[in-house]
């Protein structure tokens, strides 16, 4: 559209490719290989998917609740996987700063992933863990993570956190979804596209800083902010599973940065080729986190997008940057749902 709006239509087609496309469960969910999620109020992310079965030494299996549209694993779940694994294999007193992953085949949702455990170095500063995560004989993910004791220095410098507003009066994507469904002029498709994304059990909570940029309704920079966290409890003390939760949240919504200048076009295949993470700071997964995601640069059908995960008191607590392919195909003029 010319004011670089979208049609109410277009509004909730995105809505619904957006959420669903990092969130939705399995159509079938007799496919789902993980347990229902408990009544409790401990975070299934701990509970369940990052937690590992130990087949032999440095040899995990891990399962998964739900996937993506795609039919392919979410990419944050193998990150966060595979940095348990590694995590296993060091000591209590060392703590992961820093990850680099290559998306090498896409996960098959149909069977659990391996994990197999490469010690690689064990320094007196820094440790070194290769992971593997296998499926049908094949890797679908290489994976280096570090691990560091604690060393103070006196360098110590941090970009500011971006000024917005807070967790608490920002809608839920739950009561944005609310919003669309209580208007009267919504297709039939619609409410039931609506109506599934809400009965979606998603592990993370979010909280767009403009849900109306976030999902793709006006067209801008490269550039959107959301609060997220881990849905239930985690408590404080384990700050390694703190950082495999946050890998896994880092994968949410981050590529799709990429794809915000561009509203005449839809996405037809999105993939994260890779994945590189660091670790700043102590944070709680389970306490709010304004995840600040931009892309500066795409091409040769790829797009780079940089995320920084901030406690609420300002620290940043994490950096990330992928690289994903992005084929896109033009939406078609007056698309109805
Ligand atoms: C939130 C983001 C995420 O979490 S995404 C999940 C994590 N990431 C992943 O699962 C990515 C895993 N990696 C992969 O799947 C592969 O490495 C990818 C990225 C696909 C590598 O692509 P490529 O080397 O092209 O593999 P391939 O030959 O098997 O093709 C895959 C599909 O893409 C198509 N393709 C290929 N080249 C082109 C092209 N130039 N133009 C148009 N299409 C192309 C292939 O035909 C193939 O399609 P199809 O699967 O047969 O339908």
């Amino acid at each position: 559209m010319a004011d670089g709006k979208v049609s109410e239509s277009d509004a909730v087609n995105r809505l619904i490719d957006i959420i669903e496309s990092h969130n939705s469960a399995e159509d079938d969910s007799s496919e789902s290989s993980g347990a229902p999620y408990p009544q409790d109020l401990r975070s299934v992310l701990v509970t369940s998917v990052l937690n590992l079965e130990q087949l032999d030494i440095d040899l995990y299996r891990g399962t998964h609740h739900w996937v993506p549209r795609t039919q392919r694993l979410f990419g944050g779940q193998i990150i966060g996987q595979a940095l348990v694994a590694a995590a296993k294999s060091v000591s209590d007193d060392l703590y992961a700063h820093s990850l680099h992953c290559y998306f090498v085949r896409a996960g098959d949702p149909k069977v659990p992933v391996l994990y197999q455990v490469d010690r690689t170095r064990d320094g007196r500063s820094f440790t070194v863990r290769s992971v593997k995560a296998i499926q049908h004989g094949q890797p679908i993910l290489i994976c280096q993570a570090s691990f560091q004791l604690l060393q103070p220095s006196p360098l110590q410098h941090q970009f500011p956190m971006p000024v917005v507003p807070q967790p608490e009066d920002l809608p839920t994507v739950e009561e944005i979804i609310q919003r669309y469904l209580s208007k009267p002029d919504l297709t039939e498709s619609a409410k039931q596209g609506l109506n599934k994304l809400l009965a979606t059990e998603v592990p993370i909570e979010v909280k767009p800083v403009s849900p109306a940029q976030f999902y793709r309704h006006v067209s801008g920079q490269p550039r959107r902010l959301f609060w997220a966290r881990a849905r239930g409890h985690i408590g404080e003390g384990n700050m390694k599973l703190h950082c495999c939760v946050a890998a896994y949240v880092s994968d949410f919504a981050l590529l799709g940065t990429v794809l915000l200048p561009y509203p005449k076009y839809k996405a037809r295949f999105t993939a994260s080729l890779d994945h590189a993470m660091w670790f700043h700071s102590t944070f709680r997964s389970d306490e709010w986190m304004l995840y600040e995601c931009d892309s500066p640069w795409a091409g040769s059908s790829r797009g780079l997008a940089q995320g920084r995960l901030w406690r609420r008191d300002g620290v940043l607590a994490a950096s990330c940057s992928q690289e994903g392919v992005l084929r896109v195909k033009p939406v078609p003029e007056n698309s109805k749902l």
